[in-house]
């Protein structure tokens, strides 16, 4: 519950929708302990005091998955309470990297069509990034 008087301050994550060329996206999933255990997640992390958005993602793609980025542009912005984390997702659709994306902490990951995203357990707030995609796809 939200006993602080005035609105729940949001957390601002990047996040980076990575595309391959030929229309699959680079997802992972998250850790046991992590908040929304276990599920499927574009990859990305909080902004830090002092980062703008694409340096924040450039900072946790290269951490999380060992990628440079060379290219993003903004795709699009979710607010979602979850009721124990209000979280803001800034996300960024990565179209241009350098290296070879894998789990660099350990955590499993794949490329996958898009057709096929919306069979992965995703969070919640996650789901007009699946929708808006696919429309895309379907052009
Ligand atoms: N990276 C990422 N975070 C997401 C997605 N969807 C979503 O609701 N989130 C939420 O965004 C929040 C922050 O992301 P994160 O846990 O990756 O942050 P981080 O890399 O800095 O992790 P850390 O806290 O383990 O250091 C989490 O509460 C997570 O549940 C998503 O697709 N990707
Ligand atoms: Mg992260």
């Amino acid at each position: 519950m939200n006993t602080e008087a005035g609105p729940k301050k949001s957390v601002l994550v990047a996040v980076g929708v990575i595309e391959n060329g030929t229309g699959d996206i680079f997802i992972c999933r998250r850790g046991e302990s992590q908040h929304q255990a276990c599920k499927w997640e574009f990859p990305g992390g909080k902004v830090e005091a002092g980062e703008t958005v694409p340096q924040a993602l450039a900072r946790e793609l290269e951490e999380e998955i060992g990628i440079r980025v060379a290219s993003c542009q903004p795709f699009m912005r979710i607010e979602h309470d979850y009721g124990d984390k209000q979280v803001t997702l800034d996300i960024r659709k990565v179209t241009a990297f350098e290296g070879e994306a894998h789990g660099r902490e350990g955590q499993p990951s794949r490329w996958v069509p898009i057709p096929e995203l919306h069979r992965y357990d995703f969070p919640a707030a996650n789901a007009p990034i699946v929708h808006k995609l696919q429309l895309e796809a379907e052009g």
